[in-house]
């Protein structure tokens, strides 16, 4: 579902040159839950935002679920996170005012799908991510793991096969990180690909694959259980 060879995202100003992202050679699968470790500045989220479309590199190829990104308009970008690409973040960014129902309902409206319908696949959605019984409560009203699951549950809606989370667990406590990444490990068993910037160690033991950054580049791991890992 992500091919990429040689990406390489660069901040060129006068003072310096900064590869965020540098040479990374990448391929993921469904099913796979890559945990996407390094320090801080290492380039994780530069790489997720690439992978997302939402930055564009400064050379190298990358294909996400059948698009080319290299050359791609910002439209088929837009048109790849709607269809194929879901986010979440160490923020959750839900409305206040609107139910958990009324959050995960928002993507699908902006797909044209509305009323009765929408509301039966958000519901659905939500009783996947464990929140059955929570569909009529404002975001106020929910723990922050409950938060978090209704962003998760927002970015699958329209069936998109790529769940991409920067720090999703770095507000919670222990217990609910571990839930956390004990769900998104279900939805890649179900065939997702989901890959997930991290520091917390829960992570670690859920992923199926564990790939390090440093200063931009993929590096060994020692424990990384990929076998197509490429080693910069
Ligand atoms: N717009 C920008 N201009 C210049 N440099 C940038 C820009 N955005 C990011 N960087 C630099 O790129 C490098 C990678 O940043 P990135 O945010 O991807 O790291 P990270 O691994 O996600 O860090 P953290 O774990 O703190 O979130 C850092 O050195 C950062 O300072």
């Amino acid at each position: 579902m992500i091919r990429a060879a040689h990406l390489s995202r660069h901040y060129v100003s006068e003072a310096e040159t900064v590869k965020a992202v540098d040479e990374v050679d990448l391929v993921a699968h469904r099913g796979e839950f890559i945990g996407l470790f390094g320090h801080s500045g290492s380039g994780k989220t530069t790489l997720l935002n690439l992978l997302a479309g939402l930055d564009m590199a400064s050379s190298g190829e990358l294909v996400v679920a059948g698009l080319q990104l290299r050359g791609a308009s910002e439209e088929r970008r837009i048109e790849l996170r709607r269809e194929s690409i879901g986010m979440v973040h160490q923020s959750d960014y839900l409305i206040e005012e609107f139910t958990a129902l009324e959050n995960v309902c928002l993507p699908l409206e902006a797909r044209g799908i509305r009323g009765k319908v929408a509301e039966e696949e958000a519901g659905e959605l939500l009783s996947r991510v464990g929140l059955e019984g929570y569909r009529d409560r404002l975001p106020r009203q929910l723990s922050g793991g409950q938060r978090q699951r209704v962003g998760i549950a927002r970015a699958l809606t329209g069936g998109r096969q790529i769940l991409l989370a920067d720090e999703p667990t770095g507000a919670l406590d222990s217990a609910n990180s571990e839930a956390i990444f004990e769900l998104l490990r279900g939805l890649c068993d179900e065939g997702r690909l989901v890959v997930v910037a991290s520091h917390d160690p829960a992570c670690r033991r859920h992923a199926t694959r564990v790939i390090s950054m440093l200063d931009g580049r993929i590096a060994t791991d020692v424990d990384d259980v990929a076998d197509d890992l490429v080693t910069c």
